[in-house]
């Protein structure tokens, strides 16, 4: 009989779900393991509004399939001009369920992202009063900064002064690529500061963009960093600390978009993304930590409850399909596309 191993049903605390046909492809893949998401606003037009999240929440519960277990949680895309009033009666009215910063520039579609803090003071001032948290790409958009050092330059020129000015707010630095992050995560006493982690960073360093050739499926934002940087958010994510926990940011692009002279950053990994953090966690010895950093930890930092039901998987290969199709002929290339993994998801909610 091969090892099996049960949880509570975890969640995605951060994902790319798009919209149209994209979206009416992808869902199943992360419905399949998680019951929530948080799902990421940068669409094109971004979600600014109640209203516009509202419509986005409503195409993707009409594009679950109909046994499907799963919530949506939705974020504001955070501009200059966002007026405060409207984060907060989204957040109030149950749609929003936090604020998404992207510096303008730092990666997909975050052109009409935040300039300077100081440009958004007074939306975080009303966050911080209501306890709505803000989720943060953290790169520094100066062009003159190396972009393996971008996220470790965000901390200390951005991230810092925010955090000191706003002592209060919740902040979770979204897909951590360095040490300088895992520590400074870590180091935080403050209880308001989360991280979240994705199977690329757990599983691969930057010599995975070069194998031979160029690889685009492996180019995401942050990009792929050097092997200590990958040990040091290994030992964060299987530490146990309750600061890390599960987002994939699984991020699909057309596989003729990225398989380009100028390729989209984004790796779509729903379909491998659990049995990759699981195997991580198993290479780590740390399989009893597994269930708090998959099912608790992000649970927790938001304030929402626990799932009630379980998953099970067991250590048995499984495929990853080469492609997902679109019903326009077009394809994605997921994440391990073409490989085998060595967990299957036995027990579930059917996808
Ligand atoms: N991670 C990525 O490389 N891309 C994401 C955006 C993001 O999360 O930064 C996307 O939307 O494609
Ligand atoms: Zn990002
Ligand atoms: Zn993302």
């Amino acid at each position: 009989m091969s090892l099996t191993i049960t949880l509570r049903r975890p969640d995605d605390w951060h994902l790319h779900l798009r919209d149209g046909e994209v979206l009416q492809t992808v869902l199943r893949y992360t419905t399949r393991h998680f019951a929530r998401a948080i799902v990421m606003p940068n669409l094109k037009p971004p979600v600014t509004t109640v209203q516009l999240a509202r419509e986005y929440r409503n195409r993707i519960v009409a594009a679950l399939d109909p046994e499907a277990q799963f919530t949506p949680l939705m974020t504001a895309y955070l501009c200059d001009q966002t007026p405060a009033e409207e984060l907060r009666r989204g957040f109030e009215e149950g749609v929003f369920t936090a604020v998404k910063l992207y510096p303008a520039g730092a990666t997909t579609h975050s052109e009409f992202g935040v300039t300077s803090t100081a440009k958004v003071a007074r939306a975080l001032e009303s966050m911080q009063a209501i306890g709505m948290p803000l989720l943060v790409h953290g790169e520094s958009t100066d062009p003159a900064v190396d972009v393996f050092d971008r996220e470790a330059v965000f901390i200390e020129e951005t991230l810092t002064p925010l955090l000191r000015d706003f002592p209060e707010l919740k902040v979770v630095m979204e897909h951590i690529t360095t040490e300088q992050a895992a520590q400074f995560v870590s180091g935080d006493g403050s209880g308001r500061l989360g991280a979240t982690i994705t199977p690329q960073h757990l599983l691969f360093n930057r010599n995975a963009l070069f194998m031979g050739g160029i690889r685009p499926h492996y180019y995401c934002l942050p990009v792929l960093k050097a092997e200590r940087h990958r040990l040091a958010i290994r030992r964060a994510a299987t530490s146990g600390d309750p600061r890390f926990f599960v987002g994939t940011d699984s991020a699909p692009h057309l596989r003729v978009l990225k398989e380009a002279a100028c390729g989209c950053a984004g790796i779509f990994n729903a379909p491998s993304a659990l049995q990759s953090y699981l195997n991580v966690f198993e290479e780590e010895g740390a399989l009893d930590k597994f269930e708090a950093f998959a099912s608790v930890n992000g649970a927790n930092f938001y304030g929402l409850p626990l799932n009630e039901g379980t998953i099970t998987l067991r250590k048995q290969p499984s495929e990853v399909p080469e492609d997902v199709q679109l019903p326009n002929c077009a394809a994605i290339h997921p994440f391990l596309g073409g490989s085998t993994l060595p967990w299957t998801l036995v027990d579930g909610p059917s996808p």
